[in-house]
């Protein structure tokens, strides 16, 4: 039901708007366009791509922002609010939170020297966020097994090979020690100069440090390429999740493909990002669009 052209006629301009406001937020700061890439993938895995993770607690609930995953973690909700005020102010009521944060995850990628892709567009915004679901475990967890990781990503229709392109999104952005302080300790398939370099800011002792950061990629953390797959192949993944997806198992093979060629990369990386952007989308009578991303109407 969603198409490419949802706006063509109602607000021809959100595509340059969007795009004005992400590339002045991360000429600004760059991580935070790995942030917006990853506020939509975990829109879209809690009660599908709504604009749910964007609703603040309210005195009668609370929202997804305090969930597990996405606690002190998740990032870049006021790139979103200063995109949706322009929007808002070019085309009032037309175009929901959901279908900004999927072309604000877009141009994250593009400006960051990824693909571009034609984004499908009509999603309607919830008007409820779901903290219980988005501590489900529906959201995959770092310390995942590569199986675990494969049954996260099928429950939600897409592919193990969906699951390893994807992965490749943590091309960009950062982790908290929190988050890798079991690899860099207690894994084996980790390149030892590799782990005691991230263990210098990231003491072992739970409690100390947990907030500190590293880059996913050691390489190029601010560029989209297919670095994460090179580093994998070199036992230099930061998350046992990433080092889980080459490691004697069955994605070796497309993590060793991506690793030599960035343009398959691309494609599949694409393609799996317009499969994820499908998933379970509100649309004709059902939802709103929201006037702030914030709260319902
Ligand atoms: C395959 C399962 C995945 C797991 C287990 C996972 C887990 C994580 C974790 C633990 C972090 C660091 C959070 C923190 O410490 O604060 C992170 C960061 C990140 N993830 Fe994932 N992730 C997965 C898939 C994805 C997907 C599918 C995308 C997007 C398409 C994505 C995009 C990102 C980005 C861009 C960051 C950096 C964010 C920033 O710097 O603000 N991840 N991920
Ligand atoms: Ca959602
Ligand atoms: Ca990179």
């Amino acid at each position: 039901q969603l198409s490419k052209n949802f706006y063509s006629k109602s607000c021809p301009k959100v595509f340059d708007t969007v795009k004005s406001v992400v590339r002045s937020a991360i000429s600004k700061e760059r991580r935070l366009g790995a942030s917006l890439l990853r506020l939509h993938f975990h829109d879209c895995f809690v009660k599908g791509c709504d604009g749910s993770i964007l609703l603040d607690d309210t005195s009668s609930s609370r929202g997804e922002k305090t969930a597990g995953p996405n606690n002190n973690s998740v990032r870049g909700f006021e790139v979103i609010d200063a995109i949706k005020s322009k929007v808002e102010a070019a085309c009032p009521g037309v175009v929901s939170c959901a279908d900004i944060l999927t072309i604000a995850a877009r141009d994250s990628v593009v400006i960051l020297g990824g693909p571009f892709w034609d984004v499908k567009l009509g999603r309607r915004d919830s008007k409820t966020a779901s903290l219980s679901a988005a501590n489900s475990g529906v959201i995959p967890s770092p310390s995942s097994t590569l199986s675990s990781l494969i049954s996260t990503f099928q429950a939600q229709g897409l592919s193990a090979k969906d699951m390893v392109a994807l992965s490749g999104a943590h091309t960009l952005g950062k982790a908290r020690c929190i988050s890798f302080r079991d690899s860099i300790y207690n894994d084996s398939n980790i390149d030892s100069s590799f782990a005691k370099a991230k263990q210098r800011n990231c003491p072992r002792i739970t409690g100390l440090g947990d907030n500190n950061l590293a880059v996913l990629d050691f390489k190029t953390p601010e560029k989209f390429d297919n670095n994460y797959y090179k580093n994998l192949i070199n036992k230099k993944g930061l998350l046992h999740s990433d080092q889980v997806l080459f490691n004697g198992g069955s994605t070796d093979s497309l993590v060793r493909r991506y690793s030599q060629n960035d343009k398959t990369f691309d494609s599949d990386f694409v393609a799996a990002m317009i499969k994820m952007g499908d998933i379970n989308p509100l649309t004709g009578s059902k939802g709103q669009i929201r006037k702030n991303c914030r709260r319902a109407n």
